[in-house]
């Protein structure tokens, strides 16, 4: 090994009957063999697992005896590369051998993680870091460690989980689990350049719950998170194409994106928005329109011109839904006829 010596393959004898049987030898020779001692008793009470391998043979000259403790397979059971090969998972075999083989055959030194086999049937996690000794331009071992590297993988895999988790977090409205604005950002930016390669028309609903302030202020805040989540769950019902989108817009506010809708079908879907919250029967003593709870929408079709903003068509239909409130409140308002090739549906 890089030690300069060589360990010998699978030797139990403790150091102390190694030292006796020294004492008979010449001085250099026995220095030499007590080194070798001490230093095969610090590899061997280390947690990393070291280990050779002849390159000729391809069979382990030596690999350390904790690999029993680690795997349950004896220190004599690992004769050739093959077995290391064998007690690989079989998701990870090609690739790791492959790797390793190239990388030993090019003399490079290298490390790679895999899953190995345990004797009773489960998998650990380990590193290999591998040390190709050459000698007159030839490979002639391989030496290397193993580490567990098992809880370090689960950290991992657990940190890759909550980054998974986050991702889904961030595209999520807290309150009532609806996609939030930064998703909506997202996919109307892609539903308005579909609709501008295709030519097909994209519909969008605004809907703002009625009198919300006085149903906080006569509910509570907490009172008015339930009637939000309420409404929320009913609108999930609205419309039920693959690509309707439903988000909540902010406040008490939500939009429902429609593409390939054209305006007919859009009304209609306003017209459920509105029937599904009254289905609901949430009371609102406060509002001076209904007992129940009721929704204004404001709607719009478009096809867009290459020169339209999504964002300027959102702020035409938010004008649409103030009209709605302007008209009486639990009502939708549409667009008028096309007023120029941008709002033709
Ligand atoms: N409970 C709760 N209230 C919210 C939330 N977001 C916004 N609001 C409240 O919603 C109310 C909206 O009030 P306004 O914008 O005056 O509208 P409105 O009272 O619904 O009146 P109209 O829309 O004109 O019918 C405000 O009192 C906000 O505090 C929320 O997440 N939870």
């Amino acid at each position: 090994m890089a030690l300069g010596y060589r360990l010998r393959a699978h030797s139990g004898r403790p150091p102390v009957e190694q030292c006796e049987v020294m004492s008979t030898m010449p001085n250099a020779r026995r220095e030499m063999e007590t080194d070798s001692a001490v230093y095969k008793t610090l590899l061997e009470s280390t947690r990393a697992i070291p280990w050779k391998i002849d390159w000729k043979t391809m069979t382990f000259s030596y690999i350390g005896p904790q690999i029993e403790t680690l795997l349950g397979w004896t220190q004599e059971s690992w004769v050739g590369v093959d077995d290391w090969v064998a007690r690989m998972h079989p998701e990870d075999r090609d690739y790791v051998v492959n790797f390793c083989v190239s990388q030993s055959q090019s003399g490079i030194d290298h490390e790679a993680d895999y899953r190995a086999l345990t004797a009773d049937g489960g998998y650990v996690w380990i590193r290999d870091v591998v040390h190709v000794v050459r000698k007159d331009d030839e490979v002639e071992a391989l030496v290397g460690f193993m580490f567990d590297i098992s809880e370090r993988k689960k950290a991992e895999d657990r940190l890759l989980q909550l980054q998974k988790e986050l991702e889904v977090l961030s595209f999520q409205d807290g309150l009532t689990g609806l996609a939030n604005r930064r998703l909506l950002d997202q996919t109307l930016d892609c539903e308005w350049a579909s609709a501008q390669r295709s030519g097909l028309p994209l519909s969008v609903i605004l809907l703002d719950i009625d009198y919300f302030k006085q149903y906080n202020d006569h509910y509570g805040h907490i009172g008015g998170d339930d009637c939000l989540r309420a409404v929320a769950q009913a609108l999930t019902q609205a419309a039920n194409r693959p690509r309707d989108f439903l988000a909540r817009f902010g406040g008490e506010e939500f939009i429902l994106l429609l593409p390939e809708t054209d305006e007919v079908a859009a009304r209609q879907i306003a017209e459920r928005c509105r029937l599904l919250i009254r289905t609901c029967r949430i009371p609102h003593e406060r509002s001076p329109i209904s007992p129940l709870v009721t929704v204004s929408l404001g709607g719009g079709t478009v096809v867009p011109c290459s020169a339209e903003l999504a964002l300027d068509f959102i702020g035409r239909i938010d004008q649409l839904l103030y009209r709605a409130k302007q008209n009486g409140r639990d009502r939708a308002e549409f667009a008028e006829p096309p007023a120029g090739p941008a709002d033709q549906a």
